[in-house]
């Protein structure tokens, strides 16, 4: 399927789940560059998959806690991201938002910790879809979004 209206998201059922967490302060926005897994040698968020058990945002703070040793406070739900790979691959993201974080951001094996002034961003070397949603995370509007990919090529997405 690779048309967002081939797809009935109501229905759909994901082959995993993830959360991202931004970090924002004073129009900057803490990224990562990935160094490993999914998304190696993209900048992303911190964060991974949701494990058995917890929360989306236990989730999105132990991702963030493991990926660059920082303790986001006080977490706000931002945005939800449907990921459909015409491979078989899917991914449902929750997306969070944090002013304050406990702790100095530190490399780890996982992640280079950069902070990006949010007219300043390097899209060119981040996922095909996240131009589409930045600009309503950073503004405070909460998103939808429904995207399917062939690998890296994003073919077609709705931003509700
Ligand atoms: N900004 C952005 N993030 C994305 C996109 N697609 C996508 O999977 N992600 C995020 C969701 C997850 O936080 C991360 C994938 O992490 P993952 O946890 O599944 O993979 P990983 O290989 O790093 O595995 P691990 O850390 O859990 O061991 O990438 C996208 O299009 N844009």
């Amino acid at each position: 399927m690779k048309k967002v209206t081939d797809i009935n998201w109501n229905a759909w059922d994901p082959k995993e789940k993830a959360t991202l967490m931004f970090i924002q302060q004073n129009n900057k926005l803490l990224l990562i560059e990935k160094k490993r897994g999914f998304g190696a040698g993209y900048y992303n968020a911190p964060g991974g998959r949701l494990e058995k058990g917890e929360t989306w945002q236990e989730c999105a703070i132990r991702e963030t806690q493991e990926e660059l040793c920082i303790t986001p406070l006080d977490p706000q739900h931002a945005g939800t991201l449907m990921f459909h790979f015409i491979d078989g691959h899917s991914i449902h993201g929750e997306v969070f938002t944090a002013t304050k974080f406990e702790g100095t951001p530190t490399e780890t094996d996982e992640a280079l910790p950069i902070w990006f002034h949010v007219d300043e961003l390097p899209y060119h070397n981040m996922w095909a879809d996240d131009p589409l949603w930045y600009p309503k995370m950073i503004a405070g509007e909460k998103f939808t979004g429904h995207f399917t990919f062939d690998g890296k090529t994003m073919l077609d997405y709705e931003l509700l």
